[in-house]
């Protein structure tokens, strides 16, 4: 039996990992199944880093397949912040909707036609012998003046991707999950995954 742990806290974001993964694995796990009590410190410079971190120190513990999931909002306006501080952009123990706050009052001044913004997606993947493999995923729109919808989470009522007009969080998920910047890293993931499960030697 395949197993995969996913090395993430973030209900929202494991919700859509287990999603996208798709049939490649029997069982699928995240902290918050099985060990809400580790706690690591994302103190990386780049989203690589943290994911690198976050895979490394959950498959060191367990030894299984692990996935790990950093990622972030890149605002042009801002010089790319929050970027790798996205989940702390308003302190360690804010809610989504004050770090979406926060991000509305400092683009306050900001016209429509300079609000672009990326989202960007790093997987890290370590298999059961350990070998390590990584993927990244981008997806630009602009920063809407208000948040807008229920769906998803995060920064997705302010995130109106490329080619739409509504707010991720307006979008139905399954197409946040055809074109979000974790979309297109499952994407190469899945690539990836494809090969090490045919050579058979992995389960
Ligand atoms: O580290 P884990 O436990 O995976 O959970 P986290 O929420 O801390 O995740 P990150 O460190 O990767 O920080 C990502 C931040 O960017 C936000 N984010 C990432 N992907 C997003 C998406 O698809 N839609 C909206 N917000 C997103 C997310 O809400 C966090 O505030
Ligand atoms: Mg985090």
């Amino acid at each position: 039996m395949r197993k995969l742990l996913i090395a993430t806290k973030n209900e929202g974001k494991a919700k859509e990992m287990k999603q996208l993964i798709g049939s490649y694995f029997d069982d699928v796990v995240t902290l918050n199944d099985f060990d809400g009590s580790v706690n690591i410190i994302e103190d990386g410079r780049t989203f690589e880093e943290n994911a690198l971190k976050k895979a490394r120190v959950i498959y060191t513990l367990y030894r299984q397949p692990t996935l790990a999931d950093d990622s972030g909002l890149e605002v042009d306006a801002l010089d790319g912040k929050p970027g790798v501080m996205s989940a702390r952009y308003a302190g360690e123990n804010a809610t989504d909707e004050d770090r979406i706050k926060k991000l509305l009052d400092e683009l306050k001044d900001v016209p429509d036609d300079k609000r672009g913004a990326q989202f960007v997606c790093v997987l890290v993947f370590i298999d059961k012998q350990g070998r390590i493999y990584q993927t990244k995923g981008i997806c630009r729109g602009k920063i809407a003046f208000e948040p807008r919808g229920e769906n998803g989470f995060g920064y997705d009522p302010v995130f109106v991707p490329d080619g739409f007009d509504r707010t991720f969080a307006e979008l139905d998920s399954q197409i946040k999950n055809q074109i979000s910047h974790r979309a297109k890293a499952f994407e190469n993931l899945k690539k990836i995954l494809g090969e090490i499960y045919n050579e058979d030697t992995c389960d």
